[in-house]
């Protein structure tokens, strides 16, 4: 059967895109969505979003990492937000479905500004810090994220006994400024550095910004920049959070599946 599929990339983070609105394709079918998001043997992404109808949403979004895994991705939600007004079924503001919950997200100036879920605590994890903003991200801050062996120590963690079974991100983050970070993330899922991860940098951001007294932080990413803004509460808890940055369609194609 051919199917048609698109490409999006959100800051460098790339997903294969299927409007599955007639469930025409098998979400069951995890070889399918391990050799589309293939580099070499197929489409080449670091994950593959559906879309699905859903009675009390506008649309549910369903993301598989590379490897078949599943988690909350936020760079795909915004991709996948942008892809729902391409096809036309949402307006400038929309309120979807993901794995973690409901996400509201506005389409302004070319980015799409996506609600993140509310964050319970930042666990401090011996000068490192753990946390899950709809996926668990190890945040780790460094002098210099340009030479960091990103790879090599990413690996390491997200494999550590500690995080096991399930594993987390590993996000590399170099303060800039009192308000600006760089970020560089190995990827669960993808098992290898990502060119940006929005829930990593939504976690970066959580941590850096709560720590200077920031509500508002600046992310660069080797694939972009982003912004996070948020609301701290009293009892260690963040909410109102914000991800905003751009996505865009590259391409799209046929595939026989
Ligand atoms: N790239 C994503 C994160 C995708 C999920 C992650 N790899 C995991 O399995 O936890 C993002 O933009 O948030």
């Amino acid at each position: 059967m051919e199917v048609t599929f698109y490409k999006y990339q959100g800051t460098g983070n790339d997903f294969v895109m299927i409007d599955n609105r007639d469930e025409v394709f098998d979400l069951g079918n995890l070889e399918l969505v391990r050799r589309l998001c293939d580099r070499k043997f197929g489409i080449g992404s670091d994950g593959l979003i559906a879309i699905q109808n859903h009675p009390d949403y506008d649309f549910e979004m369903v993301y598989f990492n590379a490897d078949g895994s599943q988690s909350m991705c936020g760079n795909g939600a915004r991709c996948a937000v942008a892809f729902a007004s391409f096809l036309g079924t949402i307006g400038a503001k929309t309120y979807f479905l993901a794995i973690d919950g409901p996400h509201e997200a506005v389409l302004a100036g070319g980015n799409v500004e996506l609600l993140m879920g509310d964050v319970k605590e930042i666990e401090d994890k011996s000068g490192d810090f753990f946390l899950n903003t709809g996926s668990p991200h190890h945040i780790r801050f460094v002098e210099q994220a340009e030479n960091y062996p990103v790879f090599e120590e990413g690996k390491a963690i997200r494999f550590d006994a500690g995080y096991a079974p399930a594993g987390t991100n590993v996000n590399f983050v170099q303060p800039l400024a009192e308000d600006e970070v760089f970020v560089r993330t190995y990827e669960r899922g993808v098992e290898n550095e990502t060119l940006s991860c929005g829930t990593g940098v939504t976690a970066a951001a959580l941590v850096y910004g709560s720590q200077r007294l920031q509500n508002s932080v600046k992310i660069n990413t080797l694939g972009g920049k982003l912004s996070v803004k948020f609301h701290s509460n009293p009892d260690g808890s963040f909410s109102k959070i914000w991800l905003i940055g751009p996505a865009e369609q590259v391409f799209s194609g046929k595939i026989n599946i």
